[in-house]
C-alpha cells in the first residue's frame, strides 16, 4: 500500500506541468472514451448487477449501481461540463501591496492527493476522477464492493486516456486493497494523502472520523426535511413534497420527514395523503397526524432513520420554531427546505437552520453538483470546513500566498 501511494503521490506532481487547456482536452478525450466503451461498461456492470440479484440487494442499491447507455452518456456529459468550467488553479483570489512594499497574491492551488471512499454508484468513479483531474489533484478511489467490476472498467478506460497522453496512469487510481483493512491503512497515510472524503452511511463516517490521521471532509447521510408553513402556497407544497420524496428516494438529498404547521394540518394533511397514496408512498405519522389521517405510527427512531426508500414520516409542529427544533434534533446538516410565501418566516428558517443547503420554496433534490452548475460533485459535504454542500472543483483547491519583494527585511 505504501509503495503504491508513494507512486501515486509522485504521479500527482506531473499535473503541475499541464496547462488548463491540456487538462480540458484530455478530459474531453475521457468523455469520448467512455462513450466508445459503452457496451464494455454495460457488460461489466451486468456482472455486478447479476451478483446484486443473487445477493438480494435492495432496490435503492440496485438503482444506484445500474448503468445503461443513457447513464453512461450522462457520465460523459458531466466530464465535458467539467472540462468547460473555468480553470480553478492559478487564480489570484486576492492581491495587495503591504506598507513594506511586498506584493502579496493569494493564489489557488491543488490540494494534492485525494482519497475518496464512496458507495456503490459507478458514476462517482468518473465524476470524481474528472473533478480531481480538472483541479490538478491525483486521486485514489475506493468504491463500494458491489460496484467492483463497473469501477474497474471505468477507471481502466480513463487510465488508457492518460497513457495515450504520456501521463502516469496512477493519477486516477483505484485503491488496490479495497477491504476494510485497506481503508484503515489509507486513512492513516498522511505522508502521501492530503485529504480523505468518506461519502456514505453512518458506519463509514464514524470509522473514518475516529481513525484517520489524514484530514477529512465528511459526506454524511441525508436526513432531510421539508416544512410546510401556514403561509405556504399549497399547490407548490404538494408538488415539491412529492418531488423531494419520490423522484429518487435512494438519493441522500431526498426527504425523510414532512413537517406541517399545526394551524393548517387538518386542512392540508388529507391532500398530502392523497398525492402520496397515488405514488404508493408508505406514510408514517406522529400522534397529531394520526388524528387527522390514517397512517401508521412514527416513533423517534423513525424520525432518525434515513429510509432511502419510498417511505415518509409526517409530523405536525408548532409553526416555524417547532420545525426548526425538530430539524436541530434529527437533521444531519445536509439539505432542509421551507415552503412559505412569508418572507420573514423564510428568513427565520434560513438563518436558524445549520445545514449545507437551505431552501425556500424548492425541492431538496437540487443539492447536486450538476444542478448547482459544477458539472458533477465529489459528493455533498456535510462538513463546515473545508468545503460545504456539493463539492466541485473549487472545493478541491486550497491556496498559497505568493509574496514578491524587492530586498525587504523585517
Ligand atoms: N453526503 C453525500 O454526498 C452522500 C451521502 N450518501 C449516504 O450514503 C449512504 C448510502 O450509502 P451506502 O450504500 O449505505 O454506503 P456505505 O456507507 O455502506 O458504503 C460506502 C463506502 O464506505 C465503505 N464502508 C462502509 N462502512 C465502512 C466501515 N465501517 N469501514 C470502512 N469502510 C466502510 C464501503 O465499502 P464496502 O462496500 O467495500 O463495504 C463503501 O465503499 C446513505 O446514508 C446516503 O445518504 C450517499 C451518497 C452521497
Ligand atoms: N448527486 C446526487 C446526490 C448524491 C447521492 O444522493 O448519492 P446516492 O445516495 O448514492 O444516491 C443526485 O441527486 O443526483
Amino acid at each position: 500500500m505504501e509503495h503504491f501511494l508513494e507512486k501515486a503521490k509522485s504521479a500527482s506532481r506531473v499535473l503541475a506541468t499541464l496547462s488548463g487547456s491540456e487538462r480540458n482536452r484530455i478530459l474531453r478525450e475521457m468523455a469520448e472514451a467512455l462513450r466508445a466503451n459503452t457496451m464494455n461498461i454495460i457488460e461489466a456492470n451486468a456482472i455486478d448487477m447479476k451478483k446484486a440479484d443473487v445477493d438480494n440487494l435492495s432496490s435503492s442499491l440496485k438503482d444506484r449501481l445500474m448503468l445503461d447507455e443513457k447513464r453512461i452518456n450522462a457520465m460523459a456529459v458531466a466530464i465535458e461540463e467539467i472540462a468547460a468550467l473555468k480553470d480553478p488553479i492559478g487564480k489570484v483570489i486576492e492581491g495587495w501591496i503591504t506598507e513594506t512594499g511586498l506584493k502579496i497574491e493569494k493564489v489557488s492551488i491543488p490540494i494534492g492527493m485525494i482519497g475518496i471512499i464512496y458507495e456503490s454508484r459507478p458514476n462517482v468513479t468518473s465524476d470524481t476522477a474528472a473533478l480531481c483531474f480538472k483541479s490538478s489533484n491525483g486521486c485514489v478511489l475506493k468504491g463500494g464492493k458491489e460496484a467492483e467490476e463497473s469501477n474497474k472498467i471505468i477507471a481502466d478506460v480513463l487510465q488508457q486516456v492518460l497513457i495515450r497522453n504520456d501521463l502516469p496512469k496512477e493519477l486516477i487510481a483505484l485503491l488496490p486493497d479495497s477491504s476494510r483493512e485497506g481503508v484503515a491503512k489509507l486513512i492513516k497515510m498522511d505522508r502521501y494523502v492530503d485529504l480523505i472524503v468518506p461519502r456514505g452511511g453512518e458506519a463509514l463516517i464514524r470509522f473514518v472520523s475516529q481513525n484517520a490521521s489524514v484530514p477529512v471532509v465528511k459526506h454524511d447521510k441525508g436526513q432531510c426535511h421539508l416544512y410546510i408553513d401556514r403561509d405556504a402556497n399549497i399547490e407548490d407544497a404538494l408538488k415539491i413534497a412529492v418531488n423531494a420524496k419520490v423522484q429518487r428516494p435512494s438519493a441522500c438529498n431526498s426527504i425523510e420527514t414532512l413537517l406541517v404547521d399545526e394551524s393548517i394540518a387538518s386542512a392540508v394533511l388529507p391532500m398530502f395523503k392523497a398525492v402520496f397514496d397515488r405514488e404508493n408512498t408508505q406514510l408514517k405519522g406522529c400522534a397529531l397526524t394520526r388524528e387527522i389521517i390514517e397512517v401508521s405510527e412514527a416513533s423517534d427512531e423513525d424520525f432518525d432513520t434515513e429510509y432511502l426508500a419510498n417511505i415518509l414520516n409526517i409530523r405536525v409542529v408548532d409553526g416555524v420554531d417547532g420545525a426548526i427544533s425538530h430539524i436541530v434534533r434529527f437533521g444531519s446538516g445536509h439539505s432542509e427546505s421551507i415552503i412559505t410565501e412569508n418572507i420573514t418566516t423564510a428568513e427565520r428558517f434560513m438563518e436558524s437552520i445549520d445545514a449545507a443547503a437551505v431552501y425556500v420554496n424548492a425541492s431538496t433534490r437540487f443539492t447536486d453538483g450538476g444542478e448547482f452548475g459544477f458539472g458533477a460533485e465529489v459528493g455533498i459535504s456535510t462538513n463546515k470546513l473545508h468545503a460545504r454542500g456539493p463539492m466541485g472543483v473549487e472545493g478541491l483547491t486550497t491556496y498559497k500566498y505568493k509574496v514578491y519583494g524587492k530586498g525587504q527585511i523585517r
